[in-house]
């Protein structure tokens, strides 16, 4: 009994919140994928003066150390007497950094701002069902309201196109879900598409080594995207309100559950854009819905209806249009009301055993995209998108 009311204080006790935040920012310190733009860099700045609670001063030497490093490289000042106790402490944790890049630098800053800002608003949640906006995204919409954290794919003018940055995003929110409070987490999109895919725009910032270094890099980041699906702990839902295209449907064989609207249509056309499979659907299409159908849409590009989808194992359920969003949160706000540790450790039996031969999978598929990626078919295709000559 004791027992349970100390688990009871530590959930709702604000002091104690924080204390279980540290983790999150240890978390966030050690993402280094993501490049944090000088605007980025900005808007952290603004937002930790907006901070409602005082971080504590491990947490603000850390910030003050991180400003220093990205602002002006390693620390420079000499060092400050023994009895000027505040300088020194400052001092220390500044040259702590050693020679840490001043993008490093600054990418840790706004990530330890980021972490702060949700961590802080969450220990002031008081009630459960609290709705729970995250901001700083440019590409997605991330809310935390009972029990569910909402992914929202959020480029409606470009269908959901999934450029870099998004890529980065998501990456981050899944991450970041994975460490909060909700029992289930859900992925959709805004407006009439769930996603039409991988930004075909993503292909035309070639860096200073070529084409083949904007493949090899396109092959990293695709492999860690991928990968955070893979290894995702909890509940993972696609409510596929609209059309999927290209990763956004080989992704969903890595969902533990896919409601559609019976609007959306599932399409990978692979061969017709020179490429290949990826997220994993060359392994978990075949099993889902046997060889010869897998292959009549990641080999022949056929588009299915949510119906088809459904009939193949890939979408768990289809709803009208009309009642989808009320029919499907309904359910969901049930599901997230169940015990979240039984569901999560219930998803790990279910996936576990399959998580080290799909990251070999990953890997496999992404080698060979890179390949792809420099072949004349893909990049014809590429170019006939955008120079608006094909459309699929
Ligand atoms: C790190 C790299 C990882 C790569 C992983 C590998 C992933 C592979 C794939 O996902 S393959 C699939 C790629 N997707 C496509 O080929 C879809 C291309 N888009 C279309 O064919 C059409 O836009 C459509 C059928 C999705 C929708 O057609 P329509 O309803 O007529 O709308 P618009 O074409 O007018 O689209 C509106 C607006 O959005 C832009 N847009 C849509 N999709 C994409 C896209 N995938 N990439 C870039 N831009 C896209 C479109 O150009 C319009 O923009 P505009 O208003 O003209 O500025």
């Amino acid at each position: 009994m004791a027992h349970l009311a100390w688990r009871l204080a530590q959930r709702w006790c604000p002091s104690s919140l924080q204390v279980i935040s540290f983790p999150v920012v240890q978390l966030h310190l050690n993402r280094t994928a993501m490049r944090a733009s000088q605007k980025d860099f900005e808007n952290a700045m603004n937002q930790v003066k907006l901070l409602k609670k005082d971080p504590g001063n491990e947490v603000k030497l850390k910030l003050y150390s991180l400003y220093k490093q990205a602002t002006e490289g390693p620390c420079n000042m000499p060092k400050p007497g023994v009895f000027d106790l505040i300088n020194k402490a400052k001092w220390d944790a500044w040259n702590a950094l050693g020679s840490l890049p001043k993008e490093t630098a600054r990418q840790n800053y706004v990530d330890l701002v980021s972490s702060l800002s949700s961590s802080l608003e969450s220990s002031s949640q008081v009630e459960p069902g609290t709705d729970r906006k995250s901001t700083g995204y440019e590409t997605l919409m991330v809310t935390s309201e009972d029990g569910i954290t909402k992914i929202m794919l959020n480029r409606p003018t470009k269908k959901n196109a999934l450029n870099v940055e998004m890529y980065h995003e998501i990456m981050h929110a899944l991450k970041a879900a994975s460490k909060d409070d909700s029992a289930i987490t859900v992925l959709t999109g805004n407006g009439d598409y769930y996603s039409s895919g991988n930004d075909l725009t993503n292909f035309t910032d070639i860096p200073p080594g070529g084409v083949e270094e904007k493949a090899k890099n396109g092959a990293i980041l695709l492999r860690e995207f991928v990968g955070c699906f893979i290894d995702f702990p909890k509940p993972l839902i696609a409510v596929v309100n609209g059309p999927a295209v290209g990763i956004s449907v080989t992704l969903l064989g890595l969902f533990d559950a896919v409601y559609a609207s019976d609007r959306a249509t599932f399409h990978t056309p692979f061969s017709h854009l020179g490429q290949s499979p990826e997220g994993c659907s060359s392994y978990t299409f075949p099993k889902i819905m046997s060889p010869a159908k897998a292959t009549e849409m990641l080999v022949f590009g056929k588009k299915l209806t949510a119906g088809e989808a459904c009939a193949q194992g890939l979408v768990t359920e289809v709803f009208p249009d009309s009642t989808f969003q009320k029919e499907v949160w309904t359910r969901l706000k049930a599901f997230a009301k169940l015990p979240p540790n039984a569901m999560r450790i219930s998803k790990e039996i279910i996936r576990n055993r399959e998580k080290e031969k799909l990251h070999a999978v990953n890997a496999e598929e992404c080698s060979v995209l890179q390949g792809r990626w420099l072949s004349d078919e893909c990049m014809n295709a590429v170019v006939n998108f955008l120079s608006r000559k094909s459309k699929l």
